[in-house]
């Protein structure tokens, strides 16, 4: 498998993102066109690159572009447009309106919550795949996307991969069930052995879940068992090549259990939005619930916090304290 220079990637995203900025027009619309543009249909938003998209419309894959007015708008996979549907053979499909986000996840860390930061619209959940030989660097990382998904309005699930590895399974079992009391949906699986795969294929269905996690915990090998056509899914968005060649997020569908999966290569970690540092606590479900009956309180330990009578676990802690600690930079 060829390596990628994400930094490289990153940087060309950059520049076509700044190209298509300069290209912004602002014609006000006439009030005949904004009814004609309420008229078309809804479709979704499956792959981005280089400012050009595919939509799902009506149940087929289409190359679009952009309306004029919708020049200086960037979609992102998952955003729900109106399409004005090819009007003959050598037409395309064109975007003519960008509808609100219900979800959103940011990319990188710390940034303003503006449209550039947004990698992926409208998903509903956030799969977090972590090595089952490697929980103590992944929990901090989960940690982290816990936050950021219930800042964009998405749940979290955990996905214990490669557990085949670990002869006594007692820290995977601690780690589930410290998560699942938090109200944390957790699959153990191998995509080796097999084990767990139809537990997170039911988790999967009927949704658009985005994949994330470190290089290597598994992510490709899980696809590749739970979608086993993932070469024809993929082949219907071939001009944006294989999964490595591309630096924005795409969606593949899983037929079988009306699943999308998202896939966002090139994105390191992901921001917390403008989330001030006394919001923090609100996105860690064991804090959220205290009520310190102070304002604004940090739960740093101030003289009356409920958090000093409290068991919160240390690695929960630990990962409060410094996410604090990288909005306070932030702010
Ligand atoms: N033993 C075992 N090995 C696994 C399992 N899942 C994946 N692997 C192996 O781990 C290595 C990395 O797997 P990938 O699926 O490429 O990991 P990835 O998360 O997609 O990595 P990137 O593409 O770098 O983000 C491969 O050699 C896989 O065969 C598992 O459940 N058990
Ligand atoms: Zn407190």
């Amino acid at each position: 498998m060829p390596r990628i220079d994400i930094e490289s990637l990153e940087d060309e995203w950059e520049e076509d993102h700044h190209l298509l900025s300069q290209r912004r027009r602002s014609d006000p619309l006439s009030q005949a066109a904004k009814d004609r543009i309420e008229d078309y249909d809804e479709g979704r938003i499956v792959a981005v690159d280089k400012g050009q998209v595919r939509v799902l419309f009506e149940g087929e894959i289409l190359p679009a572009r952009f309306s004029g007015a919708m020049r200086g708008t960037k979609l992102v996979v998952g955003d729900r447009v109106r399409v004005r549907p090819p009007r003959h053979e050598t037409d395309e499909a064109r975007i003519v309106e960008l509808l609100a986000r219900e979800t959103v996840l940011l990319r990188t860390a710390d940034d303003a919550l503006d449209d550039e930061r947004v990698v992926v619209a409208n998903a509903d959940t956030v799969a977090v795949v972590l090595a089952a030989d490697y929980l103590d660097v992944g929990t901090r990382f989960l940690d982290r996307v816990m936050v950021a998904a219930s800042v964009g309005g998405m749940d979290t699930v955990l996905c214990i991969n490669k557990v085949d590895l670990v002869e006594d399974r007692s820290t995977v079992a601690e780690v589930a069930a410290r998560y699942e009391a938090m109200g944390v949906r957790v699959e153990v699986t191998s995509a080796e052995t097999g084990e767990g795969l139809d537990a997170l294929a039911q988790v999967l269905t009927g949704c658009w879940t985005t994949f994330t996690g470190h290089s290597g915990v598994g992510k490709t090998s899980l696809f590749n068992r739970l979608v086993p056509e993932a070469g024809r899914a993929v082949g219907e968005i071939g001009r944006f090549g294989g999964r490595h060649t591309t630096v924005s997020a795409r969606a593949m569908l899983i037929p079988a259990l009306d699943a999308w999966l998202v896939d966002t290569p090139g994105v390191r970690s992901f921001g917390l939005g403008t989330l001030r540092p006394e919001e923090l606590a609100d996105h860690f479900p064991e804090l959220a619930a205290l009520d310190c009956g102070l304002d604004d309180c940090l739960h740093e330990g101030e003289p009356g916090c409920v958090l000093r009578d409290t068991t919160l676990h240390p690695a929960r802690l630990e990962s409060y304290r410094r996410l604090l600690a990288a909005l306070r930079e932030a702010a």
